[in-house]
């Protein structure tokens, strides 16, 4: 079996796979001072639970947006799956089209992933909207090569800024307002944020549209992806997987060079 670990500056997300068939995802908060033999007991638990067997697991990949915390990943991957797992961005993994940017720039690697990803479903010209930590717009060209985009603040990262800047405004958690006018300071901030980021979406995509001069389609991944989607046409599809599915096809894809 193959495992895939998504590594962000919040979360990490581990997901299994028995060839193409997907089998089960788990997700830990990031942190570079979690050991190898950490990660071992809280996924051997987790897979137990499920049916599944640590031991099936020979293969993996890992994107990570926290160079850090590699290191202990690589460890978990060498003294208990027995492999060395590829790294998206490093040299020895392959990417089906590479990205078109700036000399000397490294994309984020989960960026790439959902540009494979993202090309894999919906062909290119395509926007991937990734509400992260940070709230990444991909530009995937008609070849499919990452070709830049637009890095946005997180919607969580927004809400903590005001909290931590300001002394009378209360940590605030994200949700969909009634209406754009709050009457009290909690509906004033989740107003700010939440339309907020309605119109920072719809304004980065026209923009990116018009820059363009075609018709692009928007997919949009992360944990407030689906927040966003509601009654607005924003984006096209929401899609959770994206990220564990692009992991997995660039894990094939180089499998397929090797062979
Ligand atoms: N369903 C959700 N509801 C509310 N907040 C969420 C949800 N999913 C993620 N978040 C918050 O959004 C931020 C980004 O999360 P995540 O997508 O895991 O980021 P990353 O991939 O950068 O680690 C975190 O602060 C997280 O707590
Ligand atoms: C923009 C990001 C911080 C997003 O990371 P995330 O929110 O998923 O943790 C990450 O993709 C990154 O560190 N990128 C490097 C710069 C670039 O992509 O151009
Ligand atoms: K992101």
């Amino acid at each position: 079996m193959l495992l895939c670990i998504d590594c962000g500056n919040t979360n990490t997300v581990f997901s299994v796979w028995d060839g193409a068939a997907f089998r089960a995802t788990w997700r830990i908060a990031t942190d570079a001072r979690r050991t190898a033999d950490e990660y071992f007991v809280w996924l051997s638990t987790l897979m137990g639970l499920k049916g599944l067997t640590i031991d099936a697991i020979h293969e993996a990949i890992i994107s990570s947006t926290a160079p850090r915390v590699v290191f202990n990943l690589r460890v978990l991957c060498n003294r208990y799956f027995d492999c060395r797992p590829l790294v998206v961005g490093k040299p020895d993994c392959e990417l089906p089209v590479a990205p078109r940017v700036d000399v000397g720039t490294t994309v984020g690697p989960d960026r790439l992933v959902n540009t494979v990803a993202g090309y894999d479903r919906h062909g290119g010209d395509l926007i991937v909207v990734d509400f992260g930590t940070a709230t990444t717009f991909d530009v995937v060209a008609p070849d499919g090569a990452y070709i830049g985009g637009v890095i946005a603040p997180g919607v969580a990262l927004s809400l903590e800024a005001l909290h931590m800047s300001a002394a009378a405004l209360p940590h605030v958690d994200v949700t969909k307002p009634q209406g754009v006018i709050g009457t009290n300071t909690v509906a004033c901030i989740q107003s700010g944020v939440y339309w907020g980021y309605i119109g920072l979406v719809e304004g980065i995509v026209r923009q990116i549209r018009m820059e363009r001069d075609r018709p692009m389609k928007v997919i949009a991944t992360g944990g407030l992806a689906s927040l966003f989607d509601l009654g607005f046409d924003l984006f096209d599809k929401v899609e959770d997987d994206l990220t564990m599915h692009g992991l997995r096809l660039i894990f094939d894809y180089n499998k397929g060079l090797e062979a």
